[in-house]
């Protein structure tokens, strides 16, 4: 089944001077992938999940998920939409620190009214899953960088949403906490189906997908699948990387 559909998506920043960030972007997502973008610093990766997460409105074109056209939905609608529908990991982890990891985590199902006793339980399964049961009752500063990315990661799934948006999951981590979010996001995919939309810099991250998009100055690149072997897809990813070009940071330096 298809998750995620972009037809003919475009988008124009109107400024003073006009800005087109992306042009005529069509791409598929089905169900249970795990699908990166990738590309140069610049090129509408940020642009472009930020339409499909709902939060800009694209210019042209049509963004569906799970058939559902959201930019049709009411301010209300689309509140909810997001918050059923949609997971989000971000670089920043984007956590309360006022409340523990636990209230963290169970915090979109709190909004939508979910039973404790619910809660409590799908929160211990993902907690065991995610590997920090031990640290639920923590506020989030008494955490690790890693450990918070997992709690976010959590917080992203605990709904069970069609899709879940990560943008530069792994960019505030070091080398080690970055592999084991990524290996935590790799199993969630493959155990529990979970679709899977990432933005990233790091070609390392970037391995663990089973696609991967490239976009250059706003338009699609090229495309590559993983096959079983996850070294052989880094190379391919870092081929493809040399291809595209770039002005410094956003390839270096390679973890791995
Ligand atoms: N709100 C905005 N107004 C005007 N121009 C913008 C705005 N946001 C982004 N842009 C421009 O659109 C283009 C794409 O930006 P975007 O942030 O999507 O790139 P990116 O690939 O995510 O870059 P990076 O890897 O550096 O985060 C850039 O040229 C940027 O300057």
């Amino acid at each position: 089944m298809e998750i995620l559909s972009v037809r003919n998506l475009g988008k124009v920043y109107k400024a003073a001077v006009s800005h087109e960030a992306l042009s005529n972007i069509n791409l598929s997502i089905e169900e249970g992938e795990f699908v990166g973008i990738m590309g140069p610093s610049g090129s509408g990766k940020t642009t472009l999940l930020n339409m499909i997460s709902t939060i800009d409105r694209p210019t042209s074109g049509e963004i569906r998920i799970g058939g559902e056209d959201p930019f049709r939905l009411s301010q209300d609608q689309l509140a909810m939409f997001r918050r059923r529908e949609l997971g989000f990991v971000f670089q920043s982890f984007n956590l309360l620190n006022t409340l523990t990891v636990k209230e963290n985590i169970v915090l979109p199902l709190a909004l939508d009214g979910i039973e404790l006793e619910e809660m409590n339980r799908r929160v211990e399964v993902l907690a065991d899953k995610l590997g920090i049961t031990s640290i639920l009752n923590k506020r989030t500063y008494e955490i690790s960088g890693g450990q918070a990315q997992r709690t976010a990661v959590a917080r992203a799934m605990i709904h069970v949403p069609k899709l879940v948006l990560a943008d530069e999951p792994t960019g505030n981590l070091d080398s080690k906490s970055a592999r084991d979010v990524m290996e935590i996001m790799d199993r969630r995919n493959k155990e529990d189906k979970v679709t899977m939309l990432l933005v990233t810099h790091d070609p390392v991250a970037a391995s663990y997908c089973n696609r991967v998009i490239f976009i250059k100055d706003g338009q699609l690149y090229n495309e590559i699948t993983s096959g079983d072997n996850q070294s052989a897809f880094y190379q391919k990813i870092i081929n493809v990387l040399s291809l595209l070009g770039g002005s410094g940071h956003e390839f270096s330096p390679v973890r791995h």
